[in-house]
């Protein structure tokens, strides 16, 4: 494996939307009517050359979106099985660290390493990986330029540094911001999902024999999916119902989750053991008792002819921490009324998957209705803001728009945004701008319709040319 030269290979995948299902896709009794977006985060693995008989132990991740955002790794293999680590190195006068990133070369590596029998370490070949988010992931500044220069492929520093603008240039696809990652204020369209199925995807094509994974087959998506879910559990410190990461490959679908426990023996990246543990959990086999019971059914979830799922961003700086931990304390406390609303709210989650699988329109209405009515108690029986009044005004004042079915607080609810089903047509789109001007200016709030909508497809190759003026000569 070590003599090739490894392809340049370009990937993205989907951000997501919980239409139907917060809270209840936490328990795999239940599940969720999750939706895939336009909104991709994109990642491009180069190999970096290096002058003949020089190893060069290092992996360097970018997005060159953000100021300070360049992550340099070296990496190791690990003793006693632990896999290969990675160690980031400083760049500049001080380090910043990304979790997510980090979690994902650990993991990605570790199982490459195995799969592909690359002995020693330095086997594993130097690569940059240049990261691109599309730009409904993060809020754009109220004003933004109208001339977008992508910055230089051979800028030695990253190119984002060399901005010195106030604004986000967002003219392109992909908008310049003028701050670092952390201050950029984040939408809720699942970046760190996207981000770790789009790298882990990268990686195991870049590396990976085309006989060893398949970005096109079911079993190369299954082990994406695994892998994927296994390292954005590890980052973001929890098990979740993972229905983002499901989105991120597999598109839209009817989602139930797996059961926790086959990421229950997994050791700390690096760990004795850690190895060979992940090869049995992201190889998913019955033999080895690590069986995955995810179901994603892609057939159970479309959309009626010329009708579009649209997001809107609600900026009005209020944001409920706790939620989760506060709805399943009360249905701790209260199982027989728990139980009550929660199989009655999939009833009618159910209910609506169906009327728009079927294509009634005119039947979208009614369903919605129904499946807040539920999701509204919820957030009043648990004291939890799950549809707040602010919002409930709002979707109810959105259904007096034409060209507005209805819509709903997607994924846990809060203040921070909508999803609404809509004509997909120019004319209902600029009435829905308007509404929104008007009511963010009566209200003092600012709600504004991204670009952003639903859509079928999960991860993808891509082909270089979308990148132009972004990717580094290596
Ligand atoms: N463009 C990017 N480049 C590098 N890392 C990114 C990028 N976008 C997101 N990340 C990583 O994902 C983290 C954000 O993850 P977090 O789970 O907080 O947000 P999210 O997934 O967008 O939110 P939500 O789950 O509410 O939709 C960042 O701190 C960073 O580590
Ligand atoms: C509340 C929950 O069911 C959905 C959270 O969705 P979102 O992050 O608000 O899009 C949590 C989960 O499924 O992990």
């Amino acid at each position: 494996m070590t003599g090739q030269e490894l392809s340049t290979v370009a990937v993205s995948a989907p951000g997501k939307v919980l239409l139907a299902g917060g809270y209840l896709v936490l328990d795999r009794a239940y599940s969720g009517l999750v939706f895939g977006l336009s909104a991709r985060i994109n990642v491009v693995a180069q190999e970096i050359a290096t002058s003949e008989g020089v190893h060069l132990n290092e992996i360097v991740v970018e997005s060159p979106q953000f100021l300070e955002a360049q992550w340099r790794y070296g990496y190791h293999l690990a003793d006693q099985d632990g896999g290969i680590k990675v160690t980031q190195l400083q760049v500049g006068s001080r380090i910043v660290s990304n979790p997510f990133v980090e979690t994902t070369l650990n993991y990605a590596l570790t199982y490459i390493a195995r799969a592909g029998r690359y002995k020693p370490s330095h086997s594993v070949k130097a690569a940059r990986l240049t990261i691109l988010a599309d730009n409904d992931y993060y809020s754009q500044p109220t004003t933004t330029t109208s001339t977008s220069e992508p910055p230089s492929s051979s800028s030695e520093t990253p190119p984002a540094s060399s901005i010195n603008a106030t604004r986000a240039i967002a003219a392109g696809r992909f908008a310049r911001f003028p701050t670092t990652l952390s201050g950029a204020h984040k939408t809720g369209l699942g970046s760190s999902a996207a981000l770790v199925t789009a790298l882990t995807a990268a990686l195991l094509t870049h590396y990976l024999d085309r006989l060893l994974f398949g970005l096109d087959t079911d079993q190369g998506r299954q082990v994406l999916h695994n892998l994927a879910q296994a390292a954005h559990c590890a980052a973001q410190g929890k098990v979740g119902s993972g229905f983002d990461v499901a989105a991120a490959v597999y598109g839209s679908s009817h989602y139930r989750r797996f059961s926790p426990a086959i990421l229950g023996q997994l050791p700390e990246a690096g760990a004795p053991g850690f190895a060979t543990q992940l090869g049995r959990v992201v190889d998913g086999k019955e033999e080895d008792g690590a069986k995955w019971d995810t179901e994603v059914i892609k057939d159970a979830v479309s959309l009626p002819a010329g009708v579009a799922m649209r997001m809107c961003d609600v900026d009005c700086g209020s944001q409920t921490v706790g939620m989760v931990k506060q709805v399943l304390a009360w249905r701790a406390r209260e199982p027989e009324a728990a139980k009550e609303l929660w199989d009655e709210l999939q009833r009618r989650n159910d209910a609506l998957a169906k009327v728009l699988k079927d294509g009634k329109k005119d039947e979208i209405r009614g369903a919605i209705r129904k499946v807040r009515e539920y999701v509204k108690m919820m957030g009043d029986k648990s004291g939890t803001p799950i549809e707040p009044d602010s919002q409930t005004e709002l979707l109810d004042a959105l259904e007096g728009v034409e060209g507005v079915y209805g819509g709903v607080v997607p994924g846990a609810g809060g203040f921070d945004a909508v999803a609404l089903l809509v004509r997909d047509d120019k004319e209902s789109v600029v009435r829905l701008k308007e509404f929104l001007e008007d009511w963010s200016r009566e209200k003092g709030s600012r709600i504004t319709l991204m670009d952003v909508k639903g859509e079928m497809e999960g991860v993808r190759h891509e082909t270089l040319d979308h990148y132009q003026g972004w990717l580094r000569e290596v």
